[in-house]
């Protein structure tokens, strides 16, 4: 388990928030072509089907028994090569995706922040932090309250009247902002982020660095995948490695990077 490295954990007893016992994840696809084209591979769907499995369905087995307690002031860094089942991870730990086999248990509701999350293209950036912020639980009242401050976090606006134009006229880098922006506006008790500080600026990047130490401090639980190790270095105490869907590491974050490192050669 990770020693607290930088202070921003609450002194007292340490509250889990998130376990994880044993969890398997797998996605079932159809219209999969295994072997299509050879006659064995014919063969053997036919077989398959008379076996009673059905037809065309994949299993991709992307979560692989992994196991770990989080803690109320944590920030856990998520990584792993492509396809080594990080959002997947998360997925299930919003509440998204059902375990094949094992447990999550989690204390609050975890909420997911991901570079895809679903506002509405069609609709102005004004009515998306609206819309987010109705998404999240906040009142009229609330949003109202805080809807300057998000607009000034995402700096969407620094350019010129952006937020009322469709969000689907904005970069990646501007929508992931907004994204950032709205769910950071909230306390959260287990806040998860897929790579949204990898799309914005380094000048966002601060900033939302920043604002998740807060949200640690505010004793929530974060964490967070990205493949920027910096970002990673600059806002977790621990992190978990995650390869072919298995925990091959969970540890202080300059123990399982410097192994990452070696292994990834970056
Ligand atoms: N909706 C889906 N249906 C079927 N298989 C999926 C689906 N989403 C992911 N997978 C598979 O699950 C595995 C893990 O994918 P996941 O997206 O969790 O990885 P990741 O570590 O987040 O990857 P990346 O770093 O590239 O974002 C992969 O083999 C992927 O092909």
């Amino acid at each position: 388990m990770a020693d607290d490295i930088d202070g921003a954990r609450p002194a007292g007893p340490r509250i889990p928030t998130v376990i994880a016992d044993d969890v398997h994840i797998v996605y079932r696809v159809n219209g999969g072509s295994a072997g299509k084209g050879s006659a064995t591979a014919a063969l053997s769907r036919i077989l398959r089907r008379d076996k009673g499995e059905s037809r065309g369905v994949r299993k991709v087995h992307a979560v692989r028994g992994v196991s770990f307690t989080a803690y109320r002031g944590e920030a856990i860094g998520l990584i792993g090569t492509n396809g080594s089942g990080k959002s997947t991870l998360l997925r299930a730990i919003a509440g998204l995706l059902p375990t094949e086999r094992g447990r999550v248990y989690t204390d609050g509701q975890p909420s997911l922040l991901g570079v895809n999350a679903a506002l509405m293209g069609d609709l102005t950036g004004e009515r998306n932090v609206i819309l987010g912020g109705l998404a999240m639980g906040m009142s009229r009242e609330e949003i109202r309250e805080r809807y300057q401050s998000i607009v000034d976090f995402s700096g969407i606006n620094e350019k010129g009247d952006f937020i009322t134009l469709p969000m689907r006229t904005y970069s990646s880098g501007m929508g992931a902002r907004l994204r950032f922006a709205i769910a950071a506006a909230k306390d959260h008790d287990v806040l998860m982020i897929d790579e949204a500080l990898a799309t914005g600026d380094r000048k966002f990047q601060i900033r939302s660095e920043e604002r998740i130490r807060e949200l640690r401090k505010e004793a929530g639980t974060v964490f967070l995948v990205s493949h920027s190790n910096k970002s990673i270095r600059d806002t977790c105490d621990r992190v978990l490695w995650l390869e072919k869907g298995e925990l091959l590491m969970d540890g202080p974050t300059d123990e399982v990077l410097r192994a990452y490192e070696k292994e990834t050669g970056r």
